[in-house]
């Protein structure tokens, strides 16, 4: 057989191979959600500015209190690329920050945290070790009718930022459903899943609230209430070093369906011999994004940073890096920047980090052009295994891609996996899009040196 029709029949099996081992990663949703019963008294809430508070019962205010309350509210603002912007086009809402309301309920009393730690992050590796998580109160807010929230993620924090739970207090209220969209893992397939509170509350026969814990990089959206008042407080949800945070339940560590067919699938492949013969490159593009710095004082620091978000990846990303380490294949986390290969071509380039460099902020500061930059920079050059001419071109690195193409946006000669709209302005730590580079050895010795 001549030495072309060899190759593409060995692609187009890595092809089919890699395709099934993509399809044993189901997607589990990105949240947890439910009512919970509270005594009387954690629907107290006191609000108000300094010498004129006010105290309801959110059980049982009647409409003129919760129109009071809706009254007290300033116009809830969002962050749009690091400014705090009023638009009602955008965000319709009333707002209290935190130093302007007291609420009864005790979400560290609640039973809320080990539900959040058992449902949402019960694939993480920390959190199944029983590792804390902290809360952190944000915003009250008062939906009327017609307000609403367009589609948004929710701006991070800190690097330990995971997550976004909204409560949902009773007043009755129509209309007003939180929705939450994802990607899929098919092309163009859009995932979407509504809570919605309304139904929820009027289904209760004691006064309850309705909640919902989300990743927060989910983006998500409150369709507009169309009558009454949904009274929500908000909260950031970090991961936490603090072992007073932690689980006092015993330390449950189901194996989610997933996990085992990833795992089988995988093993699988690597044992047999028809898998990527001579070994070859995997990448997988995780499903969340992370909470990095912008830019780092050192290249240490920003690879030390991509490294504590090991253990701290999200439902089946964490799973994908678990299961290659315990096949013993190198597989590390990787920040991938796409450029374009001059100012006139269409050809993108995408090199691979071990953490987030700094960009020149002025495209004519760079010499040369945006790749040569970025493998000045220490990057690696990597391109589709079997697609490029230059595949073997000795400085770019044939890569198969098990899940994701780099969809890293592009403006200009480059630009960082920056989500420019927030629920608040800050942009120190913002989302990055990852991916887990892996080297799978020649068939007989997959597991190859120098994997940590
Ligand atoms: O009220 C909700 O359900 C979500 C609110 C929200 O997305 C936010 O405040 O960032
Ligand atoms: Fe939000």
């Amino acid at each position: 057989m001549p030495p072309r029709r060899k190759e593409s029949k060995l692609a187009n099996l890595t092809r089919n191979q890699l395709l099934y081992l993509k399809s044993t990663l189901v997607q589990k949703p990105p949240f947890c959600q439910g009512t919970l019963q509270l005594p009387d008294s954690d629907f107290t809430l006191f609000y108000g500015k300094e010498g004129n508070a006010s105290r309801i019962n959110l059980s049982t205010a009647p409409v003129a209190q919760l129109e009071h309350l809706a009254e007290a509210c300033d116009p809830a603002t969002f962050g749009v690329g690091g400014e705090d912007v009023h638009d009602e086009t955008y965000r319709k809402a009333g707002k209290l920050d935190k130093n302007d309301f007291a609420i009864g309920f005790d979400i560290n009393r609640s039973d809320l945290i080990d539900a959040i730690r058992s449902e949402l992050l019960i694939e993480n590796d920390r959190e199944s070790d029983g590792e804390g998580i902290r809360t952190e109160l944000y915003k009250l807010n008062v939906y009327g009718k017609g307000a609403f929230f367009k589609p948004h993620v929710d701006t991070p924090r800190s690097e330990l930022m995971f997550g976004s739970l909204v409560i949902v207090f009773p007043p009755s209220h129509e209309g007003g459903a939180l929705k939450l969209r994802a990607q899929g893992h098919k092309e163009g397939e859009i995932r979407e899943w509504t809570f919605d509170s309304s139904a929820l509350l009027a289904q209760q026969t004691h006064p309850s609230i309705a909640y919902i814990a989300f990743f927060s990089d989910i983006e998500h959206e409150v369709m507009p209430v169309t009558s009454g008042h949904r009274v929500t407080i908000t909260y950031n949800l970090y991961h936490s070093n603090d072992k007073t945070l932690a689980s006092s339940l015993p330390v449950l560590r189901p194996i989610s369906t997933n996990e085992q067919a990833f795992r089988d699938a995988l093993r699988g492949l690597i044992d047999s011999p028809m898998f990527l013969p001579d070994g070859g490159n995997l990448m997988f593009g995780l499903t969340h994004q992370y909470p990095l710095a912008k830019s780092y004082d050192s290249a240490a620091e920003a690879k030390q940073a991509l490294k504590d978000l090991e253990p701290r990846l999200k439902a089946t990303d964490g799973i994908i890096l678990r299961v290659l380490r315990e096949c013993s294949l190198d597989a590390s986390l990787k920040i991938v920047y796409e450029a374009r290969e001059s100012q006139w071509s269409r050809m993108m380039s995408y090199v691979m980090f071990d953490g987030v460099i700094e960009l020149p902020s002025v495209d004519h500061m760079i010499r040369g052009t945006a790749p040569d930059y970025l493998e000045s920079e220490g990057g690696q050059h990597i391109a589709t295994a079997g697609v490029r001419v230059d595949d073997t071109s000795p400085r770019t690195l044939p890569v198969h891609w098990v899940t994701d193409h780099p969809l890293v946006p592009v403006k200009h000669f480059f630009k960082e996996t920056i989500k420019t709209y927030g629920n608040e302005p800050t942009l120190e730590v913002v989302y990055w899009r990852i991916w887990i580079f892996v080297r799978v050895g020649p068939k007989g010795q997959r597991g190859v040196a120098g994997g940590s």
